[in-house]
């Protein structure tokens, strides 16, 4: 396998046990047979309508779900065969998300949000303080360190949080809906933040989404439909013109 791919995702299903009205056990399968790669450095939008399967793909890569068939290999190795200490390290180093809903601690300000994955790692915390006061310059965020978060707006309160994904240095970035709580303007200065860190970082990007423009920002769009992926576009034009084939696409999914 080329060393360059870090996700691997090979006829990946799930099924959650749900009941329904009369009480009857019975097995409803999200995905149904899931196949794709992820080269280093790419950026990877998952497009596809509300309740098709997209956080579900996104935790299972992530390592918070497991499949129910078909293997997913990170870089290389089979993550249901990452246990242990193994698992934890890469989940807490390699692997960071982003949520639609920021989760951050009000009760703490932004410079111990975003000192939260290292408090908890253990880590030497003066050169943590050092860390936070980089990644904070480097996303804009510097005049906000001593803030709460209830006193930010929502962009930067998603700023926040990707700083504090980033912290860690991690390879791969996972993004369920980021601009989804956001006007449009705050939209574009988060999905311009996660571009800066797939080009000038070097990281891997891989974004749920149900806004095409935001779409039209990555290298590369699945769109999944009925449990599997429909199809895919990968960007050879402008942003303009990858948005206006993106929205063709969404017409048949
Ligand atoms: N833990 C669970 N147990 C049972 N069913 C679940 C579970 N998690 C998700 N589902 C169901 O699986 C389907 C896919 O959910 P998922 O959240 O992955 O969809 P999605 O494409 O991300 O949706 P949206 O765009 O609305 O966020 C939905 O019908 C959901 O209700």
């Amino acid at each position: 396998m080329s060393s360059d791919i870090i996700l691997d995702v090979r006829k990946l299903e799930k099924n959650y046990n749900t009941t329904t009205h009369e009480g009857k056990e019975t097995i409803y399968s999200v995905l149904k047979g899931i196949s794709f790669q992820v080269h280093k450095g790419e950026f990877i939008s998952i497009m596809g309508s509300s309740g098709c399967g997209k956080t579900t793909l996104l935790k299972i890569i992530g390592m918070l779900s497991e499949p129910s068939k078909g293997t997913v290999l990170y870089k290389g190795k089979d993550i249901q065969e990452i246990y242990g200490e193994n698992l934890a390290r890469i989940r807490r180093t390699e692997i960071a998300f982003v949520f639609q809903d920021y989760y951050l601690m009000n009760s703490l300000t932004v410079k111990d949000n975003i000192m939260l994955p290292l408090i908890l790692n253990e880590n030497d915390l003066k050169e943590g303080t050092k860390s936070v006061k980089k990644i904070a310059a480097e996303f804009g965020i510097s005049s906000l360190l001593n803030k709460y978060p209830y006193e930010l707006s929502g962009g930067e309160k998603q700023r926040t949080a990707i700083c504090r994904a980033m912290i860690e240095n991690p390879e791969l970035i996972l993004a369920d809906e980021p601009t989804g709580n956001l006007d449009s303007n705050t939209s574009l200065q988060v999905i311009k933040t996660l571009v800066h860190i797939n080009e000038t970082l070097n990281k891997t990007v891989v974004m749920v989404t149900h806004d095409p423009k935001m779409a039209s920002y990555g290298k590369r769009t699945l769109f999944l439909k009925d449990g599997v992926i429909l199809d895919s576009l990968i960007k050879k034009e402008s942003n303009e013109k990858y948005y206006e084939k993106i929205l063709n696409k969404m017409v048949q999914i």
